[in-house]
């Protein structure tokens, strides 16, 4: 892309007293285009949004939106920005349809309360305080809020956290349409299906710095594709060849491992030339490939394989996968 970036950053930083959060960041976000910052808990991910957002100022480096310093210009580009924080301040007191109005009070150029609340479906909790809302409708209540003023540039910081499943993907749905309009998106998010399903380019932070950053099948390459099948005989019976027995499988990282049911594990970064080679190696021999699963690294894999912290890293991936 040759345009000049919506967002971008050169050489962040970031302190609270004596502990720097963000390390000498760089990054672009486009116009049109949806980015998303992923990293551990603790990562930097927040400190370095805030000061996109123009909630704070770096201590280095420069951060430029929409042209301008979002912390010092902030005047010139708040009527153009939409932020979701992680946590509104909103008052319990207020009904929904209450809270919005005084939001559209704040723009120069709201939609109409009806239409925005309907996008996030919470039409029909108009009349509901906010402290009765549960957690994820306070969140659609926020996404709503943000959406208000037909933003030019949305932040928005774990925007699913404490959704359904079936509310997640509205979400995704809205912001989608948003993109498809021209909306330049910077998103942060502990749900690698989300910046999957979303992201055009992620970006993932590490001890506030950005490690890797590309598109899902960039990051993805760099991780070993996985192969696994159970090897039998033509009788039908599971066969456990020797790995001696295997044939040589160019890309295969590590040791291929064969258990006593004859389950064939191995881990490549030639899937295809290896999947081949085997499958000539079984039908010389008329042997029977089953459960045979090919399949490259999944976005989780490598992230994981990144980290190097297990877990920590994707604490709820099985829940958007329900
Ligand atoms: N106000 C603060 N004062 C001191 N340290 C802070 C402050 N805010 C954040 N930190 C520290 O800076 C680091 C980065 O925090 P940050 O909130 O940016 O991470 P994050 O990636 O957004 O994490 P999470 O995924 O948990 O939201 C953490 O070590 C955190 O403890």
């Amino acid at each position: 892309m040759t345009s000049q970036p919506i967002v971008s950053v050169r050489g962040a930083r970031r302190r609270y007293g004596s502990f720097e959060a963000v390390r000498g960041v760089d990054l672009d976000v486009h116009r049109g285009e949806l980015v998303a910052l992923l990293g551990t808990n603790g990562a930097g991910k927040t400190s370095l949004v805030e000061l996109v957002e123009g909630l704070a100022p770096a201590d280095g480096g420069e951060v430029r939106v929409l042209g301008h310093d979002p912390y010092r210009e902030r005047r010139r580009i708040v009527g153009s920005l939409g932020i979701m924080l992680q946590s509104a301040g909103f008052s319990g007191d207020l009904t929904v349809a209450e809270t919005a109005r005084t939001w559209a009070g704040t723009l120069t150029r709201p939609r109409a309360v009806d239409e925005v609340l309907r996008a996030v479906d919470m039409a029909h909790r108009a009349d509901v305080r906010v402290a009765s809302l549960s957690g994820g409708e306070k969140r659609r209540l926020d996404l709503a809020l943000a959406t208000m003023g037909d933003p030019e540039v949305l932040f928005l910081d774990e925007p699913t956290t404490g959704l359904d499943p079936e509310s997640r993907r509205a979400t995704w749905r809205l912001v989608q349409g948003m993109l498809a309009a021209g909306t330049t998106v910077l998103l942060t998010t502990h749900y690698l299906e989300e910046a999957e399903q979303l992201a055009d380019r992620i970006a993932i932070l590490q001890g506030g710095r950005i490690v890797r950053s590309g598109t899902v099948a960039d990051i993805v390459a760099a991780e070993p594709a996985r192969l696994e099948c159970v090897v039998r005989g033509r009788d039908g019976g599971a066969l456990a060849p020797a790995v001696a027995d295997l044939p040589v499988l160019a890309g295969v990282v590590g040791a291929p491992d064969i258990d006593h049911t004859g389950r064939l594990r191995l881990r490549t970064t030639a899937l295809q030339d290896d999947l081949y080679t085997l499958l000539q190696w079984a039908d010389a021999r008329q042997l029977r490939l089953d459960d045979l699963d090919a399949r490259s690294a999944s976005l989780e894999q490598a992230f994981l394989a990144m980290d190097g912290a297990g877990t920590r890293a994707v604490d709820d991936t099985s829940e958007v996968a329900a």
